[in-house]
């Protein structure tokens, strides 16, 4: 057997395509252009690409993006002025600050300094306590890019076995949130999990969010079940070159699931699109007018 692939490029295309629509009308009918600002400290060269694809796709759609590189040895005091400058600055809808941030730098004392209205990631606790309460958000990335790709083969998730293997606050938690608000009953599975493997097996729809590359084998899937493979690692690949896997053993995989999420073109594309949409979000919003549902 060989499982439908989860064509996350294709999906965050058309995604895309509807997001420009709705902020070219945001623009011609109320005069207001979504705005992104992304700072980035330092140069962590794994996110180039990410980067790359922010900034251009940003512009496909529309919208207004502005970049802040600010050095890597930036202090705390320096990138928390920055970020109250873009909070107070009308033409900013949406702040994404870079993770992981240099040492020197506390990562929560800058996710709460942005104003939860601009905070377009959903990382500031008063946007995870309004999705974990089932209040209306702005909700992180790429967990809603998960359970858009989830809902492509699965439009109603009720009822449904949801395996989440991973425990952040980035993805595993707010995944996590989401799934229980369309009703899946839902286990988060991690490291210390006992009998992990059987409790993946168990699942009809399979988050994996782990970050160790190709970790979830063919044997931990049971036959036919959705598995949405988050994982983006870049592993050493033949002739010198590296290679991108996720934190499913695709191969394995491909021939228990029913469906998957590939590596690149899986996951990774929803996150932008998805980006997007939550500054098109937040730019309605602010602009006093309903935003549009995706
Ligand atoms: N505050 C913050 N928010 C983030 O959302 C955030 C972050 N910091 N720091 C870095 C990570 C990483 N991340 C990716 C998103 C999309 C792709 C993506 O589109 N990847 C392509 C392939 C890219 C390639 O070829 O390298 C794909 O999966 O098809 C990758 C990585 C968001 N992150
Ligand atoms: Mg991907």
């Amino acid at each position: 057997m060989s499982a439908k692939v989860i064509d996350g490029k294709a999906i965050a295309e058309t995604l895309r395509a509807r997001i420009a629509i709705e902020a070219a009308k945001l623009i011609k009918d109320h005069g207001v252009t979504p705005g992104l600002t992304v700072v980035i400290v330092g140069d962590d060269p794994a996110s180039q690409v990410y980067v790359r694809s922010k900034v251009k796709q940003t512009a496909e759609a529309g919208l207004n993006s502005t970049e802040h590189k600010l050095p890597a040895d930036t202090s705390e005091a320096d990138l928390l002025a920055l970020i109250a400058k873009l909070n107070a600055d009308p033409s900013v809808h949406g702040i994404l600050v870079q993770l992981p941030l240099p040492k020197q730098i506390d990562a929560e004392r800058v996710i709460q300094a942005i104003d939860p209205a601009k905070d377009v990631d959903g990382f500031h606790p008063i946007n995870v306590g309004r999705l974990n309460a089932g209040l209306d958000s702005l909700v992180p990335c790429t967990p809603q890019g998960c359970v858009l790709l989830a809902k492509t083969i699965h439009p109603d998730l009720t009822g449904m076995n949801a395996v989440v293997l991973g425990r952040s606050n980035i993805v595993g938690k707010p995944v996590a949130a989401l799934l229980i608000q369309e009703s899946a009953t839902v286990t988060i599975a991690h490291s210390k999990t006992r009998d992990l493997k059987q409790v993946c097996r168990a699942a009809d729809l399979l988050v994996v969010a782990v970050g160790r590359p190709e970790m979830v084998k063919g044997d931990w899937i049971k036959p036919g079940a959705t598995v949405i493979d988050v994982g983006i690692n870049r592993v050493p690949g033949a002739e010198g070159k590296t290679r991108l896997v996720g934190d499913v053993d695709y191969a394995e995989a491909a021939e228990v699931a029913g469906a998957i999420t590939p590596v690149p073109g899986g996951v990774g594309p929803m996150t932008i699109a998805c980006l997007l949409a939550n500054t098109l979000k937040a730019a309605a919003l602010a602009a006093g007018h309903e935003p549009p549902k995706f």
